[in-house]
Order: structure tokens, then C-alpha cells, then sequence
């Protein structure tokens, strides 16, 4: 679709919520104000879009919300938008709507509907990677992980008072589904002894010599960071095997859960935020469809969904390196 056809653009909010997608929210409403389109948000995901739950957005709909966690869309997971029957409806709504193109703020699995949905009806999309787990290739940072990251490590602040006080041992869970960003990295802030994510193949006896070592070096107690993706076990059973192994350690589980996902967005996802709407909104201007928007070193890029989707955004193996130097 060429520049000047595009003269209504939908938004959406898709799949687990992020703190910074309203303040991506905003961008978007506020740059289709200022190059004259008309914005429609779709709520509830995609949900919205197979029920017309479509309402039409100025720049005062979204005045207040930059620093407000969660998405004033709210959002969903969708079955029926993965059948192609949900996909037909979806378009006869875009259609009714006189929605020319197509913004989605989420992770994967919102990029890859977006991206089936474009190929089967024409609908140019673009994509804005908001999710706190930070899994998303294209892009260094995703909107609401530096949120997620600050929230977890102002909770393991507050574990560690109390473990220091009773000479405890704490296993605590983050979130991240099957990535290790949010545990490497509060790992490190919050100084933990052992840091177990999916992407480094963890053996049971590296843990135990971490807290051998942690023992040798004089220290009474111990924050063990585990991604919810570890495939060596769940925090339950880790502290479990731990217990049998070390029976003299006062040993508690904390699973930090959705405390992870809400809370007003730090200032570095809002700017983040609110370059990636802008982003999205030219990018589409420009003729660009099926790329998700995203900054590296500082500067926007475009990846292509095909990519962002399939490719890995690797852990940095110096993070995993100083984490060890650092826990002794
Ligand atoms: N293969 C797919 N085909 C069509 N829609 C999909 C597909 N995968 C995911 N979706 C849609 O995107 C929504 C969000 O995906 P999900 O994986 O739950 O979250 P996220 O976008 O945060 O990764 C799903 O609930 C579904 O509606
Ligand atoms: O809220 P739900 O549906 O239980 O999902 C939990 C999952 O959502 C997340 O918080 C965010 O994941 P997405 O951004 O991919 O939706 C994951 O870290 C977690 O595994
Ligand atoms: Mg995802």
C-alpha cells in the first residue's frame, strides 16, 4: 500500500501486558494526530477484533497514561485469532472500520497473527514489541523489561533483609517464559550467589558448588535467582534437592509472579515507548508492513516479522561470566 492510501490506523494490544505499552499507546494515537490519520483502538487484543470491540482514539483519549502500568485497551490471549475462520472475521471488522493498517504492541505470538493475518488479507501491520521477558529478536530492549527488571530487584532488596536477619537461603522465581533476561540481569543487581537460566545448561552439582563456595567464603545467606523456564527443575524442587543435599539450611521459596508485570513504567520504557509508536507510525507511512519496529545502539530499526519471530535474542555470555566472578 502506497504512502497516501493509508488514512486509518488500528491498534492493538496483544498477549501478556507490559508496564510502558500505554505510554506506546499514546505515541502511536499522538503521531496519526499529527500527520492527519485517524486512530482506532481494537480492545481486548484480538479479541476485539473478531467482536468489533473498536473504539475510535484522539490525542485526549490517551492523555494520562504515560505513566501508567498495564494497557488501557486492555488486552487478551486469543484462541479463535489462530484459526483462520477467527482471521476472516477479524477482517470483516477491519473492513467495516475502514482500517487501512494495522499496529500491534506484543510479543511473538501477537507478531506472528500479525503476520498470517497480513498475508491472508493485505492488511499491512507492524509490530511494537512489548513484552517484559525481553525475547524478542530486532530490537535490544523490549517495552516494560527494564520496568519488570527494577521491579524484581526492589522485591529481592526486600528478601534480602530478611534472609540476612535469619541466615536464610531464598530460591526466587522470575518470570521470562522460556528466556533468561529478567534473571541474568536481577540476578546481577541483586548481588545473587547462583543464577540458573534456560539458556546455560545447569547441572545440579554447579549449584551445589556455588553454595559450597558461598559457604567457604563466610557467607550466612544466599539469594538463588531461577528463571521460570530452568529446565533443571522449578524452584520447589531445586530448594527441595538442596535441603536433602544441605539439611542445615533454613531454605524459603519466594515466586515473584505477576507483581512482575504491572507498576508505572520506568523512564527508560517510556522513551523507549514512545519512539517505537512513533516508529511504527512512519514506518507505515513509509510504505513498510510486516517488520516490527525496534532500537539498536540507539537507533530505530526495522526487522522483518520472519526474523524477529524465528531468531533468538541471545544472552550475553560476559553477563553469565561476571555473575560468577561477582558471587564469591
Ligand atoms: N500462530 C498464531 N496464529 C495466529 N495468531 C496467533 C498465533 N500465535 C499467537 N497468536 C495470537 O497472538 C496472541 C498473543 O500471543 P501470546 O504468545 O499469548 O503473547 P505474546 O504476543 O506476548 O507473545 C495469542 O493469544 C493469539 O491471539
Ligand atoms: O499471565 P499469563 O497468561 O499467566 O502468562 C505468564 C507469562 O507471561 C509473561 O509474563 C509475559 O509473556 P508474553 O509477553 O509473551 O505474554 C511471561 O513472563 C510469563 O511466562
Ligand atoms: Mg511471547
Amino acid at each position: 500500500m502506497a504512502k497516501s492510501d493509508i488514512k486509518t490506523i488500528g491498534v492493538v494490544t496483544s498477549g501478556g501486558d507490559a508496564p510502558g505499552m500505554n505510554a506506546a499507546l499514546r505515541a502511536v494515537v499522538r503521531a496519526c494526530s499529527y500527520y492527519k490519520l485517524r486512530c482506532k483502538g481494537i480492545r481486548l487484543g484480538y479479541e476485539g477484533l473478531i467482536t468489533n470491540n473498536i473504539v475510535e482514539l484522539g490525542p485526549r483519549s490517551v492523555s494520562n497514561i504515560i505513566n501508567r502500568g498495564g494497557t488501557i485497551l486492555k488486552t487478551a490471549r486469543c484462541a479463535e485469532f489462530r484459526t483462520e475462520e477467527g482471521r476472516k472475521k477479524a477482517y470483516e471488522n477491519i473492513k467495516k472500520n475502514e482500517i487501512d493498517a494495522l499496529i500491534v504492541i506484543g510479543g511473538d505470538g501477537s507478531f506472528t497473527g500479525a503476520h498470517n493475518f497480513e498475508k491472508e488479507f493485505g492488511i499491512p501491520t507492524l509490530g511494537v514489541p512489548g513484552t517484559i521477558d525481553n525475547d524478542i529478536f530486532g530490537t535490544d530492549n523490549t517495552i516494560g523489561y527494564d520496568t519488570a527488571l527494577n521491579t524484581v530487584i526492589n522485591a529481592i532488596d526486600k528478601i534480602r533483609d530478611t534472609a540476612t536477619s535469619h541466615n536464610r537461603m531464598f530460591f526466587i522465581e522470575v518470570m521470562g517464559r522460556d528466556a533468561g533476561f529478567i534473571a541474568l540481569n536481577s540476578g546481577i543487581a541483586s548481588g545473587a550467589q547462583d543464577i540458573l537460566i534456560p539458556e546455560k545448561k545447569d547441572e545440579i552439582e554447579e549449584l551445589f558448588e556455588a553454595i559450597q563456595r558461598g559457604e567457604k567464603a563466610g557467607k550466612l545467606s544466599n539469594i538463588i535467582v531461577v528463571a521460570e523456564g530452568e529446565e533443571l527443575g522449578g524452584v520447589y524442587d531445586l530448594a527441595k534437592f538442596t535441603k536433602m543435599k544441605y539439611p542445615k539450611y533454613d531454605i524459603r521459596v519466594t515466586v515473584l509472579g505477576h507483581i512482575q508485570r504491572g507498576g508505572e513504567p520506568t523512564c527508560a520504557d517510556r522513551v523507549l515507548a514512545s519512539r517505537l509508536g512513533v516508529a511504527a507510525v512512519e514506518g507505515l507511512m513509509e510504505g513498510r508492513s510486516s517488520v516490527m519496529a525496534g532500537i539498536r545502539s540507539n537507533n530505530v530499526v526495522f526487522t522483518p516479522f520472519d526474523e524477529a519471530i524465528v531468531k533468538q535474542n541471545v544472552i550475553n555470555n560476559e553477563l553469565i561470566r561476571i555473575a560468577d566472578i561477582l558471587a564469591r
